[in-house]
């Protein structure tokens, strides 16, 4: 997304000296300029709505009502601006840690509607990096009858998006929303220049 406001606080998250207070109100702000453009797409309706002047036609979301899906630890720090801007989304929870040796992903939390049939759902994580914990992410929704995911990110790198693309180029209704891409990967799958460990900028250190 190509936008100051945007470019601005990317800027103060990625500074190493911004305490966690900040870089949570960051993210926060961030999603919600990310969510703007991020809904464009969002199903609607046309309902009738009487003003107190005369009934015209207005919009209101097609049910089944978007959900959105934030991806434990980091992406939990990008819920709350996320449901603010679309209060009557539902909520589900990946929960999926990258292991830093590996780069393997582990899955140890799933709690999702168990039929996501026509669902358009919304997928919250701040990073992109080799792409391994959202192409887990995105096969999963699909195999449970996702029909459109997009997924929210702070900061990608070109060669997880690339993966991305190749995993699912197949399917045409995934779309990614970013604040930035970056430059690349460095020799320990951080994005670089990045703004380091999600997770633990925005709630301390794992372990
Ligand atoms: O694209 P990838 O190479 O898979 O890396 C990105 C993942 O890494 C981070 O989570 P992490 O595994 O550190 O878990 P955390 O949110 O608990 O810190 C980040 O929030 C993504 O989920
Ligand atoms: O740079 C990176 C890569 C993976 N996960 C993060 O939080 N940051
Ligand atoms: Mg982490």
């Amino acid at each position: 997304m190509d936008h100051p406001l945007v470019a601005h606080k990317v800027s103060v998250l990625r500074d190493k000296t911004t305490p966690s207070p900040v870089f949570r109100q960051l993210t926060d702000e961030l999603v919600t300029l990310l969510a703007y453009e991020a809904t464009r797409e969002v199903r609607t309706v046309e309902v009738e709505v009487e003003t107190p002047v005369a009934t015209t036609t207005g919009t209101a979301f097609a049910k089944p009502t978007p959900l959105v899906v934030p991806i434990l630890r980091a992406g939990l720090g990008m819920l709350e601006g996320m449901t603010r801007l679309v209060p009557t989304a539902e909520v589900g929870f990946l929960g999926m840690a990258r292991d830093e040796e590996t780069l393997n992903i582990v899955t140890y939390a799933e709690r999702l509607p168990a039929d996501l049939t026509g669902r358009q759902v919304f997928v919250l994580d701040p990073m992109l990096a080799t792409g391994g914990t959202l192409i887990e992410a995105i096969k999963f929704l699909f195999d449970r009858g996702a029909d459109e995911v997009t997924c929210i990110c702070l900061i990608a790198a070109p060669e997880g998006l690339q993966r991305l693309k190749d995993a699912h180029g197949g399917v045409e209704r995934l779309h990614v929303v970013l604040a930035s891409l970056d430059e690349r990967l460095d020799e320990k799958a951080y994005i670089v220049p990045g703004l380091g460990d999600a997770g633990d900028r925005l709630y301390g250190l794992a372990h």
